[in-house]
């Protein structure tokens, strides 16, 4: 199987270019490729799609082979891969996903995309929806308790259910232990990935994520649009914000008139390779 592996602020996947031939078993393929000591290494598996209603179709895989239904640094990163192989010559693209279609607009320098700016559309909030058991209307600013911990949570679905928690200090947080707890809580119902924020001021956040299926990312583009919203809802920042992430800053804008949220970003590809998966087909 060709691939290239490639990241958005460090969060990492394999990408595979399914134009012609689809993946099988993509499940064990996410989870050996993912392997970062026997296998390629990543947060996940990426594969590139046909589509019939948008130019492309993005299917994602975590690290522990669960399907995600959407992936805000996965899309930068599908935009940079198929104008820089040449699947496309556009400079805006549309992509579907399990979390519906996103559409993207590519920044150019010298024949290479510098920067992706996605059109993540509308955050859900109605808690069945998300799913999350707390709250009635919306799950703002309300009380959890995570391994004998009080927290409180505001929970955002961008297709794929978040639960921001705003914490004084991100440096220190332990989350490998911490993580599982709030992924495994029975208050959702379809895990959660989970964003600890540290608000610094109006427009600048530091934020470390938890995700579903993967662990501990170095970044998580669905995670800073919930991360946004939340942040609007509770009135702690402004609309545009920048996030800090472990691995790089994304840039944030909550349009709350047209509903909608975009993000703006990098992707970078590391290498291109092949890797024999003949026993998992
Ligand atoms: N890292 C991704 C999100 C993956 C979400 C996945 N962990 C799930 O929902 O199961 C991002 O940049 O948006």
């Amino acid at each position: 199987m060709k691939f290239t592996k490639m990241h958005g602020c460090g969060n990492d996947y394999i990408y595979v270019n399914c134009m012609e031939k689809m993946v099988k078993n993509p499940e064990k393929v996410a989870i050996y490729v993912s392997d970062r000591h026997f296998g390629i290494g990543s947060d996940g598996l990426i594969l590139i799609c046909p589509s019939k209603v948008a130019d492309f179709r993005m299917a994602m895989y975590n690290a522990d082979g669960s399907e995600g239904k959407m992936c805000g640094n996965g899309v930068r990163c599908i935009a940079k891969y198929v104008y820089e192989y040449g699947l496309t010559d556009k400079d805006k693209i549309s992509i579907e996903t399990k979390g519906g279609i996103k559409y993207l607009d590519l920044t150019i320098e010298d024949g290479k995309v510098v920067l992706v700016k996605v059109n993540m559309g509308a955050p859900i909030l109605e808690p069945k929806q998300i799913p999350v058991t707390i709250g009635t209307d919306r799950c703002v600013n309300e009380a959890i308790t995570v391994d004998g911990k009080e927290y409180y949570i505001t929970c955002v679905s961008m297709g794929n259910p978040h639960a921001v928690t705003f914490v004084d200090d991100t440096d220190s947080l332990p989350l490998e232990q911490l993580g599982p707890h709030f992924e495994k809580h029975e208050a959702f119902p379809d895990r959660v990935n989970t964003e600890f924020v540290q608000v610094l001021n109006r427009k600048e956040v530091k934020m470390r994520v938890w995700e579903r299926g993967s662990g501990e990312t170095l970044a998580c583009g669905t995670g800073t649009c919930a991360t946004v919203v939340a942040c609007v809802l509770n009135d702690l920042t402004d609309h545009e914000i920048t996030v800090h992430l472990l691995g790089g800053d994304l840039y944030l804008n909550y349009d709350e008139n047209e509903d909608t949220v975009w993000m703006t970003g990098p992707a970078a590809v590391i290498c291109d390779g092949e890797i024999d998966i003949s026993g998992l087909e």
